[in-house]
């Protein structure tokens, strides 16, 4: 039998960490061998579960001292992604990138690593948004004319805005009309903004609560209206997908990597 992959989880205490840490439990494809988290977090050196035994996995204060990783999986802050990104490189392990809501320079690093190193980044690691998005690129384009809004609901501890998935509909939106979001994108509408522009792209944002992740991608036509809709009920399907994500990585050659090229054959067959 082939040994299982040695996975670090960078943001191991948040709630998609946590979500990470038990999906793992019970795979055999896998093991999590380092648990990263702020520096300045009080559970720094505190194991990961109770009751501890001496061998327990305990939270590490970043990545000095890592060694013997397969694949680090990252779904923490854009500084813990940098931090994750620094260590992967230095030691040639390719990274499976969750965290969203970084700026450009980032993204940037993240495109120039990938000569060396096999990143995988996506802004939802489900299999229904990953659907959502072929079916948004058909809309789109079938009905070039249609005004489309994108709405968003997350709960209310989360920090970026709009969410990653939210930017990722728009971008596959606007380029299936040969546009770009850049172009397109209208973040905020308040006071008197005037008539909507034809082929603007506009979004909305709801927080509240512990809705767990909704995105509607509304397209507005004359005496119609089109509405494809995503809503996640579990964190643990992201958790799966990105487990998923780093098995296939492990296995890959440099080079930047979208949900898209692990699903693949899936998707494929669901044509
Ligand atoms: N791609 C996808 O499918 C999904 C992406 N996400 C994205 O994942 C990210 C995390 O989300 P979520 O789990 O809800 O957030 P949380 O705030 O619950 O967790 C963030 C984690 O990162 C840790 N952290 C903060 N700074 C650093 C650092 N410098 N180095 C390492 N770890 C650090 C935090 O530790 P501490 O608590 O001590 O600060 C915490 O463990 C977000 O960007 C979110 O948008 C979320 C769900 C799905
Ligand atoms: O922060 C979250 O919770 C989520 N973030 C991702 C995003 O920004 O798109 C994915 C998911 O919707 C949950």
């Amino acid at each position: 039998m082939n040994q299982a992959l040695r996975i670090a989880i960078s943001g191991a205490s948040g709630r998609m960490g946590s979500a990470l840490i038990a999906r793992s439990r019970g795979d055999r494809r896998l093991r999590v061998q380092r648990a990263v988290i702020d520096a300045r977090s009080e559970l720094v050196g505190h194991p990961l579960q109770q009751p501890a035994t001496p061998d327990s996995l305990r939270y590490s204060n970043g990545w000095e001292g890592a060694s013997d990783l397969d694949v680090v999986i990252d779904f923490s802050t854009p500084a813990g992604l940098s931090a994750a990104l620094d260590y992967c490189l230095a030691d040639g392990v390719p990274l499976v990138v969750g965290t969203t809501g970084y700026d450009a320079a980032l993204r940037d690093r993240l495109d120039a690593a990938s000569e060396r190193i096999a990143v995988l980044q996506a802004a939802n690691f489900s299999l229904g948004v990953a659907v959502l998005q072929r079916l948004l690129r058909d809309a789109a384009r079938a009905l070039p004319e249609w005004d489309l809004e994108i709405v968003e609901a997350h709960h209310g501890r989360k920090e970026d805005a709009p969410s990653g998935t939210a930017i990722a509909l728009g971008e596959a939106a606007a380029k299936a009309r040969g546009t770009t979001l850049e172009e397109q994108a209208v973040y905020a509408r308040e006071g008197h903004p005037g008539p909507r522009r034809q082929g603007e792209i506009g979004f909305a944002v709801v927080r509240g609560g512990d809705i767990v992740g909704e995105h509607t991608a509304l397209l507005a036509g004359k005496g119609e209206r089109l509405e494809l809709i995503h809503r996640a009920t579990d964190r643990g399907i992201f958790a799966r997908g990105a487990l998923e994500a780093a098995v296939w990585l492990a296995a890959q050659p440099p080079g930047r990597y979208g949900i898209a090229d692990m699903l693949e054959g899936r998707l494929r067959s669901a044509d």
